[in-house]
């Protein structure tokens, strides 16, 4: 079982989820992200969002959490492998930030379409 097909999934989903937990609970920018994902989810149950807003909610929320979390991993990764100052870590640390900054774009843009209405 340890080694089939199923026990390396299984093991891997593990990982994955041990991932998970530890950027929720070192990562400052991903626990901001998280308050913001609460927020906006009493938002929606208070405002009584329909099912599809809630989609796209919670599509938006994983974009620029998976994102967030993808940007954390290439930083580490870029410190690990060259720790010093340099123009190209410069230029992809700057890369994945931007891929942040458009999820975080997007989600706002939806946020917007979502709760606009309700402020009319
Ligand atoms: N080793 C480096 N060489 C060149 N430029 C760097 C280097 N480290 C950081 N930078 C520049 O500083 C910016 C911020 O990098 P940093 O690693 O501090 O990320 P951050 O966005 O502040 O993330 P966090 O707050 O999670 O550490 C980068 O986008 C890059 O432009």
């Amino acid at each position: 079982m340890k080694n089939s097909f199923l026990g390396k999934r299984i093991r891997g989903g593990g990982y994955a989820i041990k991932g998970a937990w530890l950027l929720v609970k070192h990562e400052p920018s991903i626990q901001v992200q998280f308050v913001i994902s609460i927020l906006v989810c009493i938002a929606g149950w208070y405002f009584g969002i329909s099912r599809t807003e809630w989609i796209f909610q919670f599509f938006a929320i994983g974009l620029v959490m998976s994102t967030e979390g993808l940007n954390t991993a290439i930083e580490a990764m870029a410190d690990f492998v060259h720790p010093d100052f340099h123009n190209k870590i410069g230029h992809i640390k700057d890369v994945a930030a931007g891929a942040v900054f458009i999820s975080a774009l997007i989600a706002v843009i939806i946020a917007v379409f979502i709760y606009y209405p309700y402020f009319q």
